[in-house]
């Protein structure tokens, strides 16, 4: 398998969440994609509509009950051992009596991909951090935390990134400068980004590709390709082209929010 080909097929995943005593969950019925390598793909949906389950059997930490997902040709398991599949959360999990710069090498060290010192400072300063680096995590903004998880994250020279609302609970100007950030980082690299937001405007702006999913069975009912040039800029956030593909987005969100006979309460 070369390493620079890892397009990612999911062919007819479905995912049951079977409890004792509870019906079953059918949190991914019938789900198909091919992912380009370096495509940006956003999974938004209501919530309940299996965006973080899919996640999860992108990272191997969910089979899929059948179907099947492959990288590059290879099962995820075998990505995960090899250590290209990097993850970021909501909360920046960082270490609080670690400092920065010993966080951001953190995941390195574990993967036997320790980071130089001269490694972790350009990570920090890649992430507009560098002055920080021997700070720890309580002495930093929430945009800042989550400016050292990304740091953390490339420290493993992943060729995938997994993201599960990285920026949800970041105030609206703060989103804003991440997504930035996040574009020019991304930009340099071309690591394929699978990011789950509930962010309509976010998910425009940075993505090639916007998943849109709906609940009961979850499932992708539209797939929103965003074909505007990569060069994105802040002021552009708010253009026609842009504000187009948002309603689009928008319009897949609403018509398939909910079916009148789906006989499940609301979560
Ligand atoms: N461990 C579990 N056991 C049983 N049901 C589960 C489990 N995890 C998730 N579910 C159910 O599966 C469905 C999909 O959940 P999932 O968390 O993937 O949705 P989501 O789109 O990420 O939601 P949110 O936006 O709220 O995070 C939901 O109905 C949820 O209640």
């Amino acid at each position: 398998m070369s390493d620079r080909s890892q397009a990612i097929i999911g062919r007819n995943l479905n995912l049951v969440y079977e409890r004792p005593g509870a019906e079953p969950v059918a949190a991914l019925q019938d789900v198909s994609f091919t992912i380009e390598d370096g495509q940006f793909i956003s999974l938004i949906g209501p919530s309940g509509c299996g965006k973080t389950t899919l996640l999860k059997i992108f990272g191997d930490l969910l089979a899929p009950t059948s179907g099947e997902l492959t990288i590059g040709g290879s099962a995820p398991s075998l990505l995960r051992q090899r250590r290209v599949i990097g993850q970021m959360f909501q909360d920046a999990t960082l270490l609080p009596w670690k400092t920065i710069g010993d966080n951001i090498a953190l995941l390195g060290d574990i993967a036997g991909k320790k980071p130089t010192r001269e490694e972790v400072a350009s990570l920090a300063e890649m992430v507009g951090i560098g002055r920080f680096i021997d700070s720890y995590p309580h002495e930093l903004s929430g945009g800042m935390r989550q400016r050292a998880a990304l740091a953390r994250a490339y420290a493993l020279k992943p060729r995938i990134l997994l993201m599960d609302e990285p920026f949800g609970a970041l105030d609206e100007i703060t989103r804003e400068q991440m997504n930035d950030e996040l574009v020019r980082i991304w930009s340099g690299s071309r690591l394929t980004v699978i990011f789950v937001t509930h962010s309509i405007a976010e998910a425009a702006y940075l993505s090639d590709r916007v998943f849109v999913m709906a609940p009961r069975p979850g499932r992708v009912v539209a797939d929103v390709r965003i074909d505007i040039p990569r060069e994105r800029r802040a002021a552009e956030r708010f253009g026609a082209e842009l504000t187009r593909c948002a309603e689009e987005i928008h319009h897949h969100l609403v018509t398939n929010m909910r079916k009148p006979d789906d006989g499940h309460d609301a979560d």
